[in-house]
């Protein structure tokens, strides 16, 4: 039965019940043709004809800043905001808009989750400040600490700690050390005015605690052991200590990668373990990367790890991060509310859905893509289905799992099970990610084969595809100057960029079921990633719902 609600009527066009494909290439913006577009510089026939035998059914779209609800354009884009868009039809308002917003107008500090934390200090409890240290904005920003730091000492707060995970990812590899200064300074401040201010432990954010998508526990539980336990093989009397050493004891060492340090006094004793009565704020807005954390926080019965000692403290998000779960169960700010997604839409229209990527990127075509819900919207009719990604460095393997994605979602496509077949490849993004030019160049060759592998299949079922991306990457490799020119060091070397980029991103239209007259509107010249979801709900044969932004298709 379908939910009146979320009924859609047939498109007076397209047909319905040709097998649709949808493909994210995650980290794959249209950028700018030179030596460091790590797309230009591949072999990638498939993915390069796209637009050019089809001029009509590609264009480009914008995938940051205020067109995916993030609070300014100078915000890169990223992969919740994306596929959050992609999925609902609509520009939310995402986490750190309304952090800011809630920071600006004061209502952080009158909200029933500060109320909440203000209890525990004000019994004698210690603040406990747990997230991604740097100002990259796709998961959290030291500004809103900062600011969050003052609140609780203008409240009251007479002891706060810091667990800081070093960032690289977002920001340039190397600037973990401005971070932690400028942090240490803010510190010192506050504990010239009476509030007890220190960081405590921390570690590199792809080794200590911000796993996903349960890639890799043990990230989580060397997070745990640092800030809860006070116990990492790395001791030392301050944060930039630890990172200076470390750094000297191997200079291959980069941020993302710092091992778990626990800071101590000088007589060996952690300076800020996490105790009985505490409270402990998760300062990441995004959701992927502290679920796992939290959950260890929040849930008394747990197995994923040895948690040695769990502390009875107040935990709480920067926002609740999953829905579903209703975790964690207090939270400083109100997550967006995502409802009327195309996942809800699609299933009450008896849309058959295969939804697949590998670990690192699962619960982006799923999670993220139903609005931050972990479960399923509908178990008659989704299938999700993922492949373990390998716990390495992905410049290592930068074919990824891209060959058994195509393979499992062709074999989908084939069955003739599924009405709609949406996958998103990891490898531009992952291994764009690592700052390896070659490697990435690998990756994308393997992105272009696996697309090829798709259409094929979407050509021997008579289907139709949209092949997209969700915001840019590995389309430039290289950190620049104001004037675009690559930046280098005293030897010549460029420095790698290892975040994503502003690039908007290509969407293309195709497939032997997409009636001829069927190609992109000449208008919207500002559409944005919330434009995809309108259009691919037509290519299923449907009119999309009223209050999703335009869909970019026109008729001929
Ligand atoms: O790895 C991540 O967490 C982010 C970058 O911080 O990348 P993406 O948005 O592509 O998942
Ligand atoms: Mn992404
Ligand atoms: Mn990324």
């Amino acid at each position: 039965m379908v939910a009146s609600e979320y009924q859609l009527e047939a498109h007076p066009v397209i047909p319905k019940g040709k097998p649709f494909l949808l493909v994210v290439l995650d980290g794959w913006g249209e950028n700018k043709e030179d030596e460091f577009n790590a797309i230009y510089k591949a072999e990638c026939p498939t993915i390069k004809s796209l637009k050019e035998g089809a001029p009509r059914r590609w264009r480009t779209i914008k995938a940051h800043g205020t067109a995916v609800g993030l609070p300014s354009d100078a915000d890169m884009g990223n992969s919740e905001v994306g596929h959050n868009a992609m999925g609902a039809g609509k520009i939310i308002q995402q986490g750190a808009s309304l952090v800011d917003n809630a920071l600006e107008d004061g209502s952080m500090f009158t909200g029933a989750g500060w109320n909440f934390a203000k209890e525990s200090w004000a019994n004698g409890g210690t603040l406990h400040f747990i997230g991604l240290l740097s100002d990259g904005g796709v998961h959290s920003r030291t500004d809103q600490l900062f600011a969050l730091m003052y609140g609780a000492s203008d409240h009251g707060c007479k002891r706060i700690r810091v667990h800081v995970l070093t960032d690289g990812r977002d920001v340039p590899d190397g600037s973990s050390i401005k971070y932690v200064g400028q942090l240490e300074k803010e510190c010192e401040n506050l504990r010239s005015h009476g509030c007890d201010a220190k960081i405590a432990s921390g570690g590199g954010r792809m080794y200590v605690t911000m796993d996903r998508y349960e890639a890799d526990w043990n990230i989580v539980e060397r997070g745990w052991r640092a800030h809860v336990l006070g116990d990492a093989p790395n001791k030392f009397e301050s944060a930039l200590d630890a990172l200076t050493k470390l750094k000297e004891e191997n200079p291959k060492l980069n941020d993302q990668f710092y091992p778990p340090f626990v800071v101590v006094e000088k007589d060996g004793s952690p300076v800020g373990t996490i105790e009985d009565g505490d409270v402990v704020v998760n300062i990441n807005f995004r959701a992927d990367r502290v679920i796992q954390i939290s959950k260890a926080f929040e849930y008394e019965n747990f197995d994923a790890f040895d948690r040695v000692r769990w502390p009875k403290v107040k935990y709480l998000g920067m926002m609740q991060y999953d829905g579903d779960l209703k975790l964690p169960s207090n939270y400083l700010i109100a997550p967006p509310l995502i409802e009327g997604t195309s996942g809800q839409y699609l299933c009450a229209n008896g849309v058959r859905t295969f939804a697949c990527s590998e670990t690192q990127k699962f619960g982006h075509v799923t999670f993220f893509w139903n609005g931050n819900r972990s479960g399923k919207i509908s178990d008659e009719l989704e299938v999700y289905h993922e492949i373990p990604s390998d716990n390495i460095q992905f410049n290592e393997a930068p074919h990824m799992k891209a060959a058994e994605i195509a393979k499992a979602a062709r074999e989908a496509l084939l069955s003739g099970k599924f009405d709609y077949v949406r996958v998103n490849f990891a490898n531009g993004d992952m291994v764009g990610h690592t700052g390896d030019l070659e490697a990435t160049k690998r990756a994308c060759e393997a992105v272009d084969q696996g697309v090829k592998v798709l259409i094929d299949a979407v050509e021997q079922m008579g289907g139709i595809y949209l092949i997209t991306a969700d915001h840019g990457n590995c389309d430039d490799m290289a950190q620049r100057k104001k004037t675009g020119e690559p930046l280098r060091d005293e030897t010549g070397k460029v420095a790698p960029l290892t975040s994503h980029t502003l690039a908007p991103v290509p969407v293309a239209i195709g497939g032997p079921g997409l009636p001829e007259n069927v190609k992109f509107s000449d208008n919207f010249p500002k559409a944005g990633l919330a434009n995809i979801t309108a259009t691919y709900i037509n290519l299923m044969g449907f009119q999309a719902p009223e209050s999703y932004v335009p869909s970019l298709l026109a008729f001929d």
